[in-house]
């Protein structure tokens, strides 16, 4: 299985990349409202998402078979891929058109240049990009005729303490954002500081469970307004089966019942089911159905990001899911990750089609 975050092999170019836009309405905060802007001033804008997380460089070799010890293997081709969870996240908020910094680390090899790049063609804001002296984090994907993949992880920057000294301008960034968008690729201890710091200051702070397969600390989940995984990291995290729908929301309520406000379960062309608290009706969505499914690769980290956007945006629960599947069926259709998200023009355009 692909680690996650990890990109496939793409055929064509990268796709045209659109201009972020100001989102419409203002964003939500739990954070207690602003005095009114004096009459004569500007009026304060939406505050940003700000997305905290990793950033790879996949390298995806085409080999016929995995090297036996002490062997020598000829791949037929080397590929580059940018990947990582919490830069697709934020290519995909900042395709969608609204305003997303990213915080996070490339090192300083040679990869590092295409990620920046990557990530600022896709318009997020790199103001808090660190460059950490060392290898970007890297995906090796040995990719096998049967489309079998074996992976070994470089955490590179994404791991490194030294990465993660925010500045003090990033930190006053994570206190007025409209909303902080986490994933699990980076040390657990700076997800549960950069959680408790933003939820300290009222910034709602959405988890996307997808990184590592081990348990949620008590400060981290404590910290957290809404827990997204997907059917089998819900199944990790609780123990309990997801096989059924009903097991599914029992798993989510067991969630909920540890603390977390919300969840959000994302269950691939089954759809997703959103849990509001524990007294509330689930809310179930159906995919939005691709006419073909070429790579699942990133989809999760676009239903996640558009979800966020959605609720940052101002829209209701059932619309910001209908919005997040719209979002990831156009990913679906695409090859890649990063350069699979697809546009805010896109989205429109799908949604007009099946409303
Ligand atoms: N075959 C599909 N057709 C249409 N939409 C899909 C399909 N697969 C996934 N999706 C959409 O993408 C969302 C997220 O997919 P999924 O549940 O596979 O996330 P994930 O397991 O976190 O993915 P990944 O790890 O590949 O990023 C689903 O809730 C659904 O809306």
């Amino acid at each position: 299985m692909a680690a996650r975050g990890a990109a496939q092999p793409r055929a064509g170019p990268t796709s045209p990349r659109a201009a972020p836009r100001r989102p419409a309405a203002p964003a939500p905060s739990a954070a207690p409202a602003a005095a009114a802007a004096p009459a004569a001033g500007p009026a304060p804008g939406p505050k940003p998402l700000v997305v905290v997380g990793s950033v790879n460089a996949d390298l995806v070799l085409a080999v016929d078979r995995v090297p036996a010890p002490g062997e020598t293997l000829a791949a037929a081709s080397l590929q580059t891929f940018p990947g990582g969870k919490g830069a697709n996240q934020a290519a995909a908020a900042a395709r969608l058109g609204y305003e997303t910094f990213f915080i996070g680390a490339t090192g300083t090899d040679a990869n590092a240049p295409l990620l920046r790049a990557e990530l600022e063609g896709c318009g997020v804001r790199l103001d808090h990009l660190a460059a950490t002296e060392g290898p970007s984090g890297t995906a090796v994907i040995l990719l096998q005729p049967s489309g079998e993949n074996s992976i070994i992880i470089v955490g590179g920057a994404n791991q490194d303490s030294r990465s993660w000294a925010l500045p003090p301008a990033a930190e006053a960034l994570l206190r007025t954002a409209g909303a902080v968008l986490l994933q699990r690729e980076v040390p657990e201890s700076v997800n549960t500081a950069v959680a408790e710091a933003a939820r300290g200051a009222g910034v709602p702070v959405f988890l996307d469970a997808g990184g590592v397969d081990a348990p949620l600390g008590p400060r981290l989940l404590a910290a957290v307004t809404l827990l997204s995984p997907n059917e089998t990291e819900l199944e990790r995290l609780t123990g309990l089966p997801t096989d059924s729908p009903g097991a599914v929301e029992a798993a989510a309520r067991a969630l909920i019942g540890s603390g977390v406000p919300q969840v959000l379960v994302k269950l691939g062309s089954e759809g997703s089911m959103l849990l509001t608290g524990p007294d509330a009706a689930p809310l179930r969505q159906p995919c939005v159905p691709a006419p073909r499914v070429v790579d699942t690769t990133g989809a999760g980290d676009c239903f996640t990001a558009a979800y966020a956007v959605a609720t940052l945006e101002g829209q209701p629960p059932r619309r910001a899911l209908l919005f997040a599947s719209a979002a990831a069926s156009l990913c679906v259709r695409r090859v890649g990750a990063m350069p699979s998200m697809p546009s805010r023009g896109e989205v429109d355009a799908l949604l007009a089609e099946v409303q």
